[in-house]
């Protein structure tokens, strides 16, 4: 089975490992995530109620997904706005076993923080957690060359692209989950951004789209739009 198999059909551990081929240890690592998003929901609103039922394909595999449209070779990671870890955390448990990657996570919550480091200290998840504003946080001057950035439900695209702009360079693919509107906020994005543009669909969301970014540039006065 393939990573573009429809989600519907990942209902728990055993679908998710066929669906994207991942190690009992990787399942047992997202178990306890999905335990502590149980024990914790209790407390903080981490996700929508609704979903609970459906972690494993609505949270786990709309956040694994993403994988299979990274460069191969991606070890410098960056999630936007993460909430309760999705993306973000789920690309970092999936990714404990390459050398050198980290997924730096930017979450301005310090109780959604607070949640993301204690999944990341309960399963050794490559994660740097930054409890503070997107604006502050996401600059190549503070988190070095990333070569992928991710963010799932923050911003419309044209305002998503300009909180990840200071951290993008000309090797750093943008990896976001969007919805039924991703190709007019695309075209939407095109009035002040030149870059280019993939939408693949999400396999977890019907109708929902992964929009892949690459070479973003801010327009200058005079450039076409
Ligand atoms: C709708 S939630 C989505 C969370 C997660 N990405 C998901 O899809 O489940 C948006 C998250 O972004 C965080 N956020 C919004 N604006 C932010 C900013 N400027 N800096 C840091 N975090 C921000 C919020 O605290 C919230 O947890």
């Amino acid at each position: 089975m393939s990573a573009r198999t429809a989600a519907a059909e990942i209902s728990g551990p055993e679908d998710f490992a066929r669906t994207f081929n991942v190690s009992r240890e990787t399942i047992d690592k997202l178990s306890t995530y999905e335990g502590l998003l149980r024990q914790w929901q209790k407390t903080i609103n981490l996700v929508a109620p609704s979903t609970l039922d459906a972690v494993w394909s609505r949270h786990f595999a709309d956040s694994a997904q993403l994988l299979a449209l990274a460069p191969p070779d991606a070890k410098r990671w960056l999630d936007l706005g993460s909430g309760a870890g999705f993306p973000g955390l789920v690309l970092a448990i999936m990714l404990a076993n390459r050398e050198g990657a980290k997924v730096t996570l930017i979450e301005s919550d310090t109780r959604k923080a607070a949640f993301l480091a204690e999944v990341g200290r309960r399963t050794g998840a490559p994660v740097d957690i930054r409890p503070e504003r997107i604006e502050k946080a996401a600059t190549q001057s503070k988190l070095g060359a990333v070569d992928v950035i991710t963010a799932r439900a923050l911003a419309p695209l044209p305002r998503l692209l300009e909180l990840a702009a200071p951290a993008f360079s000309a090797q750093t693919t943008g990896l976001f989950l969007k919805g039924r509107e991703a190709e007019t906020e695309v075209d939407a994005a095109r009035a002040r951004w030149a870059f280019e543009a993939e939408l693949h669909p999400s396999v977890s969301d019907a109708g929902g789209r992964i929009v892949v970014i690459r070479a973003l540039e801010a327009k200058t006065e005079g450039q076409p739009r």
